[in-house]
Protein backbone atom coordinates (compact mmCIF):
# COMPACT_ATOMS: atom_id res chain seq x y z
CA UNK A 1 0.00 0.00 0.00
CA UNK A 2 2.63 2.44 0.87
CA UNK A 3 4.70 1.73 -2.46
CA UNK A 4 1.70 1.83 -4.12
CA UNK A 5 1.24 5.38 -2.81
CA UNK A 6 4.35 6.70 -3.44
CA UNK A 7 4.39 5.77 -6.89
CA UNK A 8 1.03 7.08 -7.16
CA UNK A 9 -0.70 3.82 -8.48
CA UNK A 10 -4.05 4.64 -7.06
CA UNK A 11 -6.21 4.57 -9.80
CA UNK A 12 -4.22 2.24 -11.39
CA UNK A 13 -4.32 -0.80 -8.64
CA UNK A 14 -7.15 -1.58 -6.58
CA UNK A 15 -6.77 -3.35 -3.46
CA UNK A 16 -9.07 -5.08 -0.86
CA UNK A 17 -8.24 -4.82 2.43
CA UNK A 18 -8.91 -8.64 5.03
CA UNK A 19 -10.84 -8.62 7.68
CA UNK A 20 -8.40 -7.46 10.51
CA UNK A 21 -8.76 -10.65 13.03
CA UNK A 22 -8.39 -14.02 11.73
CA UNK A 23 -10.93 -16.34 12.00
CA UNK A 24 -11.50 -20.68 11.40
CA UNK A 25 -11.45 -21.18 7.61
CA UNK A 26 -13.45 -24.68 7.96
CA UNK A 27 -15.29 -23.75 11.07
CA UNK A 28 -17.69 -26.88 9.83
CA UNK A 29 -14.68 -29.20 9.70
CA UNK A 30 -13.53 -30.26 13.39
CA UNK A 31 -10.72 -31.77 12.14
CA UNK A 32 -9.17 -28.50 10.57
CA UNK A 33 -8.67 -25.88 12.89
CA UNK A 34 -6.47 -23.46 10.55
CA UNK A 35 -7.66 -19.94 11.46
CA UNK A 36 -6.78 -17.19 8.76
CA UNK A 37 -7.26 -14.06 7.01
CA UNK A 38 -11.15 -13.31 6.01
CA UNK A 39 -13.11 -10.74 3.80
CA UNK A 40 -15.86 -8.70 4.84
CA UNK A 41 -19.37 -9.79 5.69
CA UNK A 42 -21.52 -6.41 5.71
CA UNK A 43 -24.56 -8.81 6.36
CA UNK A 44 -22.65 -11.28 9.01
CA UNK A 45 -22.83 -11.86 12.81
CA UNK A 46 -21.04 -10.32 15.10
CA UNK A 47 -17.58 -13.00 15.30
CA UNK A 48 -15.57 -13.80 18.00
CA UNK A 49 -11.68 -15.08 18.14
CA UNK A 50 -10.67 -18.10 16.63
CA UNK A 51 -11.54 -19.76 20.09
CA UNK A 52 -14.60 -18.62 20.03
CA UNK A 53 -13.63 -15.95 23.33
CA UNK A 54 -13.11 -12.25 23.25
CA UNK A 55 -15.06 -9.81 21.17
CA UNK A 56 -17.73 -9.66 19.74
CA UNK A 57 -16.18 -7.91 16.46
CA UNK A 58 -18.49 -6.57 13.54
CA UNK A 59 -18.42 -8.72 10.53
CA UNK A 60 -17.28 -6.05 8.59
CA UNK A 61 -15.85 -2.54 9.27
CA UNK A 62 -15.80 0.18 7.01
CA UNK A 63 -12.89 -0.03 4.47
CA UNK A 64 -12.83 -4.02 4.69
CA UNK A 65 -14.83 -4.95 1.49
CA UNK A 66 -16.12 -8.55 0.27
CA UNK A 67 -14.19 -10.50 -2.22
CA UNK A 68 -14.95 -8.48 -5.44
CA UNK A 69 -13.08 -10.95 -7.87
CA UNK A 70 -13.95 -14.58 -7.09
CA UNK A 71 -16.50 -13.74 -4.20
CA UNK A 72 -14.36 -15.60 -1.43
CA UNK A 73 -14.72 -15.78 1.96
CA UNK A 74 -11.37 -16.19 2.88
CA UNK A 75 -7.95 -16.05 1.65
CA UNK A 76 -7.29 -19.51 1.73
CA UNK A 77 -10.18 -20.08 -0.97
CA UNK A 78 -7.99 -17.58 -3.11
CA UNK A 79 -5.09 -19.81 -2.64
CA UNK A 80 -7.04 -22.90 -3.20
CA UNK A 81 -8.44 -21.44 -6.29
CA UNK A 82 -5.29 -21.10 -7.04
CA UNK A 83 -3.77 -24.46 -6.88
CA UNK A 84 -2.46 -24.21 -3.85
CA UNK A 85 -4.09 -26.75 -1.03
CA UNK A 86 -1.42 -26.40 1.85
CA UNK A 87 0.99 -24.11 3.18
CA UNK A 88 0.44 -20.59 4.73
CA UNK A 89 -2.51 -18.17 3.43
CA UNK A 90 -0.81 -15.08 3.51
CA UNK A 91 -0.75 -11.65 2.93
CA UNK A 92 0.16 -9.65 0.74
CA UNK A 93 -1.50 -11.38 -2.51
CA UNK A 94 -0.83 -8.89 -5.87
CA UNK A 95 -4.06 -10.37 -8.04
CA UNK A 96 -4.93 -10.23 -11.82
CA UNK A 97 -7.66 -9.43 -12.18
CA UNK A 98 -7.84 -10.88 -15.70
CA UNK A 99 -6.46 -14.48 -15.26
CA UNK A 100 -7.83 -13.81 -11.44
CA UNK A 101 -5.36 -15.57 -9.73
CA UNK A 102 -2.40 -14.87 -7.65
CA UNK A 103 0.59 -12.80 -9.52
CA UNK A 104 2.33 -13.08 -6.07
CA UNK A 105 2.15 -13.74 -2.60
CA UNK A 106 5.90 -11.91 -1.41
CA UNK A 107 5.73 -8.65 -0.17
CA UNK A 108 9.81 -7.94 -1.19
CA UNK A 109 9.09 -9.06 -4.32
CA UNK A 110 5.69 -6.80 -5.46
CA UNK A 111 6.92 -3.77 -4.18
CA UNK A 112 9.33 -4.05 -6.83
CA UNK A 113 7.12 -4.87 -9.20
CA UNK A 114 5.61 -1.48 -8.28
CA UNK A 115 8.32 0.56 -8.52
CA UNK A 116 9.54 -0.55 -11.94
CA UNK A 117 6.58 -2.68 -14.06
CA UNK A 118 3.77 0.12 -13.81
CA UNK A 119 5.98 3.53 -14.97
CA UNK A 120 3.49 3.82 -17.72
CA UNK A 121 0.84 4.40 -15.60
CA UNK A 122 1.81 6.04 -12.71
CA UNK A 123 1.67 8.64 -11.07
CA UNK A 124 5.12 9.27 -9.90
CA UNK A 125 7.30 7.41 -12.39
CA UNK A 126 10.25 9.36 -11.73
CA UNK A 127 10.64 8.07 -8.20
CA UNK A 128 12.85 5.02 -8.38
CA UNK A 129 12.40 3.34 -4.93
CA UNK A 130 15.82 1.00 -6.13
CA UNK A 131 17.82 3.50 -7.60
CA UNK A 132 21.22 1.38 -9.10
CA UNK A 133 23.58 3.58 -7.26
CA UNK A 134 21.60 2.60 -4.10
CA UNK A 135 21.47 -1.19 -4.78
CA UNK A 136 23.92 -2.28 -3.28
CA UNK A 137 23.58 -0.62 0.13
CA UNK A 138 20.09 -1.41 -0.12
CA UNK A 139 20.89 -4.96 -0.45
CA UNK A 140 23.33 -5.04 2.63
CA UNK A 141 21.48 -3.46 4.87
CA UNK A 142 18.16 -5.86 4.15
CA UNK A 143 20.45 -8.22 4.93
CA UNK A 144 20.51 -7.70 8.87
CA UNK A 145 17.18 -5.52 9.17
CA UNK A 146 15.03 -8.21 7.94
CA UNK A 147 16.30 -11.40 10.21
CA UNK A 148 16.96 -9.30 13.45
CA UNK A 149 14.09 -6.83 12.80
CA UNK A 150 11.39 -7.43 10.69
CA UNK A 151 11.64 -10.85 11.62
CA UNK A 152 13.32 -10.52 14.78
CA UNK A 153 10.00 -9.41 16.38
CA UNK A 154 8.47 -12.12 15.22
CA UNK A 155 11.05 -14.31 16.77
CA UNK A 156 10.86 -12.76 19.59
CA UNK A 157 7.00 -12.82 19.96
CA UNK A 158 6.56 -16.42 18.74
CA UNK A 159 9.52 -17.94 20.89
CA UNK A 160 8.99 -21.27 22.08
CA UNK A 161 12.16 -21.31 24.73
CA UNK A 162 13.80 -18.78 26.50
CA UNK A 163 16.87 -19.20 24.66
CA UNK A 164 15.16 -18.33 21.60
CA UNK A 165 13.66 -15.65 22.83
CA UNK A 166 17.24 -14.44 24.48
CA UNK A 167 19.22 -14.81 21.21
CA UNK A 168 16.07 -13.21 19.13
CA UNK A 169 15.64 -9.71 21.72
CA UNK A 170 19.92 -9.72 21.69
CA UNK A 171 20.39 -9.80 18.18
CA UNK A 172 16.86 -6.81 18.10
CA UNK A 173 18.17 -4.92 20.23
CA UNK A 174 21.48 -4.65 18.43
CA UNK A 175 20.10 -3.81 15.14
CA UNK A 176 18.14 -0.99 16.72
CA UNK A 177 20.69 0.83 17.92
CA UNK A 178 22.50 0.10 14.55
CA UNK A 179 19.88 1.82 12.86
CA UNK A 180 19.77 4.74 15.26
CA UNK A 181 23.27 4.84 14.63
CA UNK A 182 23.19 4.75 10.94
CA UNK A 183 19.96 7.33 10.12
CA UNK A 184 21.44 10.02 12.93
CA UNK A 185 24.18 10.14 10.15
CA UNK A 186 21.92 9.98 6.85
CA UNK A 187 18.14 10.45 6.06
CA UNK A 188 17.00 7.42 4.95
CA UNK A 189 18.42 3.99 5.61
CA UNK A 190 20.10 3.37 2.17
CA UNK A 191 21.40 6.66 2.32
CA UNK A 192 20.20 10.40 0.97
CA UNK A 193 16.44 9.10 -0.52
CA UNK A 194 13.53 7.06 0.24
CA UNK A 195 13.97 3.50 -1.22
CA UNK A 196 12.53 0.12 -0.77
CA UNK A 197 14.46 -0.63 2.05
CA UNK A 198 12.80 2.44 4.06
CA UNK A 199 9.17 0.96 3.48
CA UNK A 200 10.35 -2.34 4.60
CA UNK A 201 12.01 -0.44 7.59
CA UNK A 202 8.93 1.85 8.46
CA UNK A 203 6.14 -0.78 8.63
CA UNK A 204 7.64 -2.34 11.39
CA UNK A 205 8.62 0.96 13.07
CA UNK A 206 5.19 1.75 12.58
CA UNK A 207 3.82 -1.45 14.36
CA UNK A 208 7.04 -1.53 17.27
CA UNK A 209 5.60 0.73 20.03
CA UNK A 210 1.90 0.11 20.23
CA UNK A 211 2.26 -3.87 19.12
CA UNK A 212 5.72 -5.58 19.48
CA UNK A 213 7.43 -3.93 22.45
CA UNK A 214 4.13 -5.51 24.49
CA UNK A 215 2.28 -7.75 22.81
CA UNK A 216 6.11 -9.85 21.33
CA UNK A 217 7.71 -8.33 24.31
CA UNK A 218 10.14 -6.37 22.46
CA UNK A 219 10.21 -3.90 25.53
CA UNK A 220 14.62 -3.45 25.25
CA UNK A 221 13.84 -0.11 23.27
CA UNK A 222 10.98 2.31 21.68
CA UNK A 223 10.63 4.26 18.88
CA UNK A 224 9.57 7.40 20.86
CA UNK A 225 12.34 6.56 23.29
CA UNK A 226 14.57 7.23 20.30
CA UNK A 227 14.47 11.18 18.75
CA UNK A 228 16.08 9.30 15.48
CA UNK A 229 13.71 6.65 14.69
CA UNK A 230 11.01 8.82 15.43
CA UNK A 231 11.61 11.79 13.52
CA UNK A 232 12.33 8.98 10.30
CA UNK A 233 8.95 7.53 11.35
CA UNK A 234 7.27 11.41 11.02
CA UNK A 235 9.52 12.09 7.74
CA UNK A 236 7.86 8.96 5.81
CA UNK A 237 4.28 9.38 7.61
CA UNK A 238 3.77 12.94 6.43
CA UNK A 239 4.80 11.73 2.84
CA UNK A 240 1.93 12.56 0.19
CA UNK A 241 -0.59 9.52 0.59
CA UNK A 242 1.48 7.31 3.34
CA UNK A 243 -0.68 8.45 6.09
CA UNK A 244 -4.02 7.50 4.21
CA UNK A 245 -2.23 3.65 4.36
CA UNK A 246 -2.24 3.57 7.99
CA UNK A 247 -5.48 1.74 10.37
CA UNK A 248 -3.69 1.73 13.64
CA UNK A 249 -6.63 0.57 14.97
CA UNK A 250 -6.75 -2.76 12.42
CA UNK A 251 -3.17 -3.25 13.21
CA UNK A 252 -3.86 -3.29 16.82
CA UNK A 253 -7.24 -5.82 16.46
CA UNK A 254 -4.93 -8.24 14.23
CA UNK A 255 -2.15 -8.76 16.19
CA UNK A 256 -3.86 -8.51 19.60
CA UNK A 257 -7.19 -10.51 18.58
CA UNK A 258 -5.56 -13.07 16.41
CA UNK A 259 -3.42 -15.68 18.21
CA UNK A 260 -5.74 -16.81 21.45
CA UNK A 261 -2.39 -18.68 22.32
CA UNK A 262 -0.66 -15.19 23.15
CA UNK A 263 -3.86 -13.70 24.21
CA UNK A 264 -6.97 -15.83 24.87
CA UNK A 265 -9.13 -13.46 25.72
CA UNK A 266 -8.21 -11.03 22.97
CA UNK A 267 -7.99 -7.43 25.15
CA UNK A 268 -6.20 -4.45 22.82
CA UNK A 269 -4.35 -2.11 24.91
CA UNK A 270 -5.35 1.13 24.88
CA UNK A 271 -1.83 3.27 24.13
CA UNK A 272 0.44 4.65 23.17
CA UNK A 273 -1.16 6.43 20.17
CA UNK A 274 1.87 6.64 18.53
CA UNK A 275 0.27 8.00 15.71
CA UNK A 276 -0.09 11.44 17.45
CA UNK A 277 3.95 11.51 18.12
CA UNK A 278 3.64 11.31 14.35
CA UNK A 279 1.94 14.11 14.10
CA UNK A 280 3.09 16.24 16.69
N1 LIG B 1 6.77 -13.85 2.63
C1 LIG B 1 5.61 -13.17 2.93
C2 LIG B 1 5.17 -13.44 4.35
C3 LIG B 1 3.90 -12.72 4.60
C4 LIG B 1 3.28 -13.08 5.93
O1 LIG B 1 3.82 -13.87 6.73
N2 LIG B 1 2.12 -12.48 6.15
C5 LIG B 1 1.39 -12.70 7.39
C6 LIG B 1 0.72 -11.43 7.81
S1 LIG B 1 1.83 -10.12 8.07
C7 LIG B 1 0.28 -13.69 7.10
O2 LIG B 1 -0.50 -13.48 6.19
N3 LIG B 1 0.20 -14.76 7.88
C8 LIG B 1 -0.82 -15.75 7.71
C9 LIG B 1 -0.46 -17.04 8.41
O3 LIG B 1 0.63 -17.09 9.01
O4 LIG B 1 -1.25 -17.97 8.38
C10 LIG B 1 5.79 -11.68 2.68
O5 LIG B 1 6.60 -11.00 3.33
O6 LIG B 1 5.11 -11.20 1.82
Amino acid sequence: MLTRAIKGLEDVISYTVVMPIWQRTRPDDPNDEHAGWYFADPHGSPVRNAIGLGGPFPSSYPGNDPDPHLGARNVRELYEHAGQIGGKFTVPILFDKESRTIVSNESSEIIQMLNSEFNDFAGCPEIDLQPEDLKSTMDEVDKWIYPTVNNGVYRCGFAKSQEAYDVAIRELTASFDRLEEILSSRPYIAGDRLTLSDIRLFVTLLRFDEVYVVYFKCNTRSVSNSPTLLNYCRNIYRMKGVAETVNMDQIKLHYYCSHPDLNKWSIVPRGPDFIRLLTL
